[in-house]
């Protein structure tokens, strides 16, 4: 019994969903189960748009099943899709259902999407899955049924095949978040094209194209929804290729070169990072000159003792990266799928056929020798694409999260007491971690002048928003000011972030003078601000007294730790600068602590 969803132009927007058959009697189950995935859908409405981060849809149902309104996470610091599905419900809000593809998951302290469900009068709650981040599963639930709030979670109030797909569908579209709760690795897809004989290039090692141009649109798209691209050394010297997303708007990744040997070309697309960054890692001490001229063109080079996938990706999962697409040859992906990091694979298939057997496959040796020994994928999807067949599946299943779930009363508390004697560190990164509230990235809107000598208060949508404007606040030049406006305007955190960074690298010109001396100080003003309108905010920074704040960042080794510790950690100085400052322990500037 297929559903269907009207849409009407109405403001706010009112569509019915009815049972196919015309049957209009309420089946709960399917009708539960329509709405889930609907707010699954909904929740991947970004993918490609900004850097992978956990996908939240709500779609509020009224009694008589109208879908009153819907919404679903922008970015990592938007608004919650929650509160977006409220605001478009209006006055429908109350009594209605709201079905969420999976629990909010509000940092500490934080309760903007359960406080816009309760707000607006909502009855009942239909929940996909928990969070899978064990320190956020189970509270908003715990906390909406604290307001006398109905909250069904799939699987667990209740079951039924179709309960179970739509369950499925919400494991699918957090699938790389799931892996980060459950996993020390990012969520890893390999994805290649070959003719039809099985070959992903012709024996000259040509491969410029196999699959049609609408296949490799679909890789933009693919790549854009990724964190990262990786390839190995051998198809940057054979390639030479880009890795942009270009579908025509959004995110673009960030690109990783493998290489052992560093044995690479001194031109290559790769290295012009003026629009994406490049990452090339590679084994310690391999050719130090051509790091060095690496780096001169702004690509980072991060050396390994052990250079293979499963060391990388950690390295990557620590960096906080959820998504991994690689787009390499059967050397590397061999290499990759035997250390059981690829998750996922993707394969466009071409009606070609080039022949020639020394033309390379799309997967190198895997020691196996018979065909009991082939990996078998699971969830296997078939779909066209102009002229080639894409099949896609699994090689490894979605961790399932339903054994780990807490039991009702259970709560995953920060505990405020710490042990004096033992000074213990707090690490800090991505705004979904435990102390993902410390991040500059976190959804806390501040107000603050534009410029130092300047009243003019406006309201930045968060931290780094400020942060990244006050590159170029004060120069006398309107292209300074038209990048001010556009960061300020930025949508999320992620894109505040790249406007101020790709400025700053590509017209520097823009750049404040003054910029170097004043940052510490520009970011101490705004941090205080933060957790002075936030009382929450402040009570969890004084919370951690006794311990040593770090933002774990491997790479940023101004602002955050480093990989081994060899980071400054500007970042977790000045929270700890602040806590001190609000426990009336210390005046100390910012200015000296710069001096530090
Ligand atoms: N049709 C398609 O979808 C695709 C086709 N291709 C084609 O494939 C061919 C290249 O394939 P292939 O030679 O397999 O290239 P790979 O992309 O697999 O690169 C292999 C290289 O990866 C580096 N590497 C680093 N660490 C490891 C490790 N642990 N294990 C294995 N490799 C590692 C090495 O680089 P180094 O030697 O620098 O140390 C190695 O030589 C080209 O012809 C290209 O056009 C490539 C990608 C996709
Ligand atoms: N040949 C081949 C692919 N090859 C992959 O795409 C890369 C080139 O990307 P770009 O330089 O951004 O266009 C190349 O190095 C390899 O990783 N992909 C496909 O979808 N279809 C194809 O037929």
């Amino acid at each position: 019994m297929a559903l269907s969803f009207r849409i009407c132009s109405s403001s706010p927007l009112i569509c019915r969903a009815t049972l196919s058959n015309g049957d209009n009697s309420r089946n709960y189950h399917t009708t539960d189960a329509a709405f889930i995935r609907r707010a699954a859908d909904l929740s991947e409405m970004s993918a490609g748009l900004t850097s992978p981060h956990p996908n939240f849809g709500c779609v509020i149902a009224t009694s008589s099943g109208k879908v009153a309104g819907e919404g679903y996470l922008y970015a990592q610091g938007t608004k919650p899709a929650e509160a977006l599905a409220v605001e478009a419900a209006g006055e429908f809000s109350r009594g209605a259902t709201a079905y969420l593809n999976m629990e909010p998951g509000d940092c500490h302290g934080d309760h903007t999407a359960v406080s816009a469900l309760v707000q607006a009068g909502i009855e009942r709650v239909v929940v996909g899955i928990r969070h899978p981040l064990q320190h956020l599963r189970g509270s908003a639930i715990r906390e909406l049924r604290s307001h006398g709030i109905e909250v069904n979670v799939l699987g667990e109030d209740f079951e039924s095949k179709v309960l179970e797909d739509a369950r499925k569908s919400c494991l699918l579209v957090n699938a790389p978040l799931i892996h980060r709760a459950c996993s020390r690795v990012p969520f890893s897809v390999l994805k290649y094209a070959m003719t039809l004989d099985g070959k992903i290039a012709a024996s000259s090692g040509h491969a410029a194209w196999i699959s049609s141009k609408l296949s490799r649109t679909r890789v933009f798209e693919l790549r854009g929804g990724s964190d990262a691209v990786i390839v190995g050394g051998n198809t940057v010297r054979q390639d030479d290729p880009r890795l942009t997303a270009r579908h025509g708007q959004g995110h673009t990744p960030t690109r990783i070169v493998m290489t052992q040997s560093l044995d690479l070309p001194e031109k290559a697309n790769l290295w012009d990072v003026s629009e994406v960054s490049t990452i090339v890692v590679t084994q310690r001490g391999a050719r130090k000159s051509f790091q060095k001229l690496l780096a001169s063109k702004g690509v980072e080079v991060v050396e390994f003792d052990m250079l293979n996938p499963r060391e990388v990706m950690e390295y990557f999962h620590l960096r906080g990266y959820l998504s991994i697409l690689w787009e390499c040859g059967g050397t590397l992906a061999a290499s990759a799928i035997s250390s059981s990091v690829i998750h996922k694979v993707v394969a466009f298939v071409a009606p070609k056929i080039i022949g020639g057997s020394k033309a390379p496959s799309p997967v190198g040796d895997l020691g196996m020798v018979e065909m009991t020994q082939a990996l078998n994928l699971i969830d296997v999807c078939y779909e066209q694409v102009g002229p080639d067949m894409l099949v896609s599946g699994f090689l490894q299943p979605i961790p399932d999260l339903l054994p780990v779930i807490p039991s009702e009363d259970a709560t995953v508390e920060i505990d405020p007491s710490v042990d004096p004697f033992e000074p213990s560190i707090i690490f800090f990164y991505k705004t979904w971690d435990l102390y993902g509230s410390f991040s500059n990235f976190s959804p806390h809107p501040i107000r603050m002048p534009y410029g130092e000598e300047n009243d003019d208060y406006m309201t930045w949508s968060s931290v780094e928003h400020y942060y990244q404007a006050n590159k170029f606040v004060g120069v006398e030049n309107p292209k300074a000011y038209d990048c001010v406006e556009k960061i300020r305007t930025a949508r999320s955190p992620e894109e505040a972030a790249l406007i101020g960074r790709s400025t700053l690298r590509q017209k520097p010109e823009l750049v404040r003078n003054d910029w170097e001396d004043v940052k510490i100080e520009v970011m101490y003003k705004a941090l205080k601000c933060k957790f002075s309108t936030y009382p929450h905010l402040k009570s969890m920074l004084l919370s951690t007294i006794g311990t040593v704040l770090v933002e774990a960042s491997p790479h940023d080794l101004f602002w955050g730790g480093g990989r081994e510790g060899e980071g400054l950690n500007y970042l977790g100085r000045l929270l700890m600068q602040l806590r001190s400052e609000y426990l009336g322990e210390s005046s100390v500037s910012a200015e000296k602590t710069s001096s530090a």
